[in-house]
């Protein structure tokens, strides 16, 4: 156990019960103890969720994805996801078994470390916040709604050849105003926006020469108007659209993900 956990677990008695109860749900996750034990050291636990959504899908790991948008992406769990994938880093790797997103903890340590690797492309990511640098990733700290944003992605993917975006990933979450209506309301317009950004930039899949090329995983929470969403703006313009939501997802919160595959271009 580590020395924060073992002071933490000392002192809990100490605490209201809000904090005892958010301790022990934190100490009882296996993805939580998955990520201060990873050799990825992963910045977040939502990492798990990317590795999950992509071994399900298989979007990141073809040779011809090159070009990566991560919109929202700070601290880095995806965007280090991302780069294991294209082949910067060992972070994406030490999934073994595809079926189960812990595999690697009964698994020996890795017999290689983490030095500087040529990987393929580069991977965009965009976030309010500041971020420590990734190999193989270009932070960008912005609103991806600004009006210059376009043109500052559009000048990193640049370094990729310039030739439009293959993977676009979605964590984003609109900060909670406390108002379950307003934020109901910021989440499906988040879609919106990410869905736009998608239209702006991703290749087609005729494009990239596969069926399933040219990708878009968009995070969501509840809203009355989600299937609509899907059916109407989603559906029509990708050749499949899948649901999913990963292990590592809490049960108690009502995000979800689409896995969006195969971009058919701006065509309804
Ligand atoms: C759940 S976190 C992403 C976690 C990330 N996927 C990871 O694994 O480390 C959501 C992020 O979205 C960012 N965000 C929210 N609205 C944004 C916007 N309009 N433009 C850029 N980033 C935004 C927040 O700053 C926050 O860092």
């Amino acid at each position: 156990m580590s020395f924060a956990a073992s002071a933490a677990r000392a002192y809990s008695h100490k605490l209201p019960p809000s904090s005892r109860a958010w301790l022990a749900r934190q100490f009882g996750d296996p993805f939580v103890k998955a990520r201060l034990s990873h050799p990825a050291h992963y910045r977040s636990r939502g990492a798990f969720k990317l590795l999950e959504l992509e071994a399900r899908f298989k979007f990141l790991r073809a040779p011809d994805v090159r070009a990566v948008v991560d919109l929202g992406a700070a601290p880095g769990g995806w965007s280090q996801v991302a780069s294991g994938k294209l082949g910067w880093s060992l972070d994406g790797q030490p999934l073994a078994d595809d079926d189960d997103p812990l595999a690697y903890l009964n698994a020996g340590p890795d017999d290689d470390d983490d030095a500087a690797r040529q990987g393929r492309g580069v991977i965009v990511a965009v976030d309010l916040l500041p971020m420590h640098p990734i190999p193989g990733v270009q932070t960008l700290q912005t609103d991806f709604l600004a009006p210059d944003a376009d043109e500052l992605v559009e000048a990193l993917l640049a370094t990729a050849g310039g030739r439009g975006v293959d993977v676009v990933l979605s964590d984003m979450a609109a900060n909670c105003t406390g108002s379950a209506v307003a934020d109901t309301e910021a989440s499906l317009q988040i879609c919106e926006a990410v869905l736009a950004f998608a239209r702006r930039h991703l290749r087609t899949a005729r494009e990239i020469g596969r069926r399933r090329g040219g990708v878009l995983v968009l995070k969501h929470f509840q809203h009355p108007l989600l299937q609509q969403f899907r059916e109407e703006e989603l559906e029509p313009r990708f050749y499949s659209v899948m649901y999913h939501k990963p292990q590592s997802s809490r049960d108690e919160s009502s995000e979800g993900y689409w896995v969006c595959l195969g971009w058919k271009g701006d065509q309804k």
